[in-house]
């Protein structure tokens, strides 16, 4: 378990994290989630104490990080691929973090298997790609065999077959019942990976809830209907209390219903003698409900400075 309460980071004037107060609980996996800028990796190095807080506390398992002796053992973290020793070989650099956090050496090989990277433990770090120091970095993580593991944006540069394996490994953690906790920028990638999200935006919690909460909080859900009896049928539904939108070109129309739900808007058709050739119930999309609800917390948008 990690919890946050009301941890505020101040750089100068600049305000990176603010008041920020949130739980990431065991046995589920949690997306950290937020635009470019808005505070998740200062919020991780504040977890790990690698910052101080301007305010508030952060603490795992019950207590801060840097009171846990042999950190490794109790929260395994990857935060930045590319900061290793490129002259180590692989085998060398996890034998190092073993050796410093008191774990035996056989877990070095155990890990590298785990992640992939066995054939190449006697390579040089430094000729890696960034997938694989990735892999290396999740080895890392997982040496001590923690409770609670944190990645800070840990499918950049991974292949479409890395991705798939880094779900399934997240997964499988979390159901062994440890605390999953991985930021990233994309929405796209926790929607199959997350069960649970903490979404923020310049340093403000925007929200903390199951991943299909947020999603239903998002966009509002809309029915598209396809008739030739577009016409009469928007009447119908107007006269209903649904607001209406024209959707595709003249000949093949469409119409975006909201405000009623498909099996009413079918029910009037039906009872209007309208044909209908198309009834989709449109759900609200993960990455509608994050575009929407961090908008207005985005610090750089393309072409509008702000
Ligand atoms: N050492 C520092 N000194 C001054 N400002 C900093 C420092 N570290 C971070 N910031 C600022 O704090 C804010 C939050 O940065 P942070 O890296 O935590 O965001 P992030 O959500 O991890 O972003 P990204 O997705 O781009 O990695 C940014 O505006 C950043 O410029």
């Amino acid at each position: 378990m990690i919890e946050v309460s009301e941890l505020t980071k101040r750089y100068g004037s600049k305000t990176a994290v603010d008041h920020l107060s949130f739980t990431v609980r065991p046995g589920l996996v949690t997306g950290f989630l937020g635009p470019n800028g808005a505070g998740k990796s200062t919020t991780l190095r504040m977890i790990l104490g690698l910052d101080a807080p301007t305010t508030g506390t952060a603490t795992v398992s019950g207590v801060p990080f840097h009171r846990h002796p042999r950190g490794l053992r109790h929260v395994g973290a990857l935060l930045d691929a590319g900061q290793v020793h490129g002259g180590r070989s692989a085998a060398a650099h996890l034998s190092a973090l073993a050796r410093g956090n008191g774990i035996p050496r056989r877990r070095v090989d155990e890990v590298l298997q785990e992640v992939g990277l066995a054939e190449v433990a006697s390579r040089r770090i430094g000729g890696f790609s960034l997938g694989m120091k990735q892999r290396l970095g999740i080895a890392g993580a997982l040496l001590g065999d923690p409770p609670v593991l944190m990645f800070d944006e840990p499918i950049n540069g991974m292949d479409p077959e890395g991705v798939l394996w880094v779900r399934r490994l997240f997964r499988r953690l979390a159901a062994e019942g440890r605390t999953v906790f991985l930021s990233s920028h994309l929405m796209s990638e926790m929607e199959n990976t997350a069960d649970q999200l903490v979404v923020i935006g310049r340093g403000r919690l925007i929200a903390a809830e199951s991943v299909r909460d947020f999603a239903a909080r998002g966009t509002r859900r809309s029915v598209v209907v396809g008739t030739a009896q577009a016409i009469e049928l928007a009447a119908v539904l107007t006269a209903a209390g649904a607001s209406v939108e024209p959707e595709g070109s003249a000949g093949a129309e469409r119409l975006s219903v909201s405000g009623l739900p498909a099996d009413r808007i079918g029910a009037l058709a039906f009872e209007n003698g309208i044909r209908l050739d198309e009834l989709t119930t449109r759900t609200a999309s993960l990455e509608a409900a994050f575009m929407e609800l961090t908008a207005d917390s985005t610090e750089y948008l393309a072409g509008q400075p702000r």
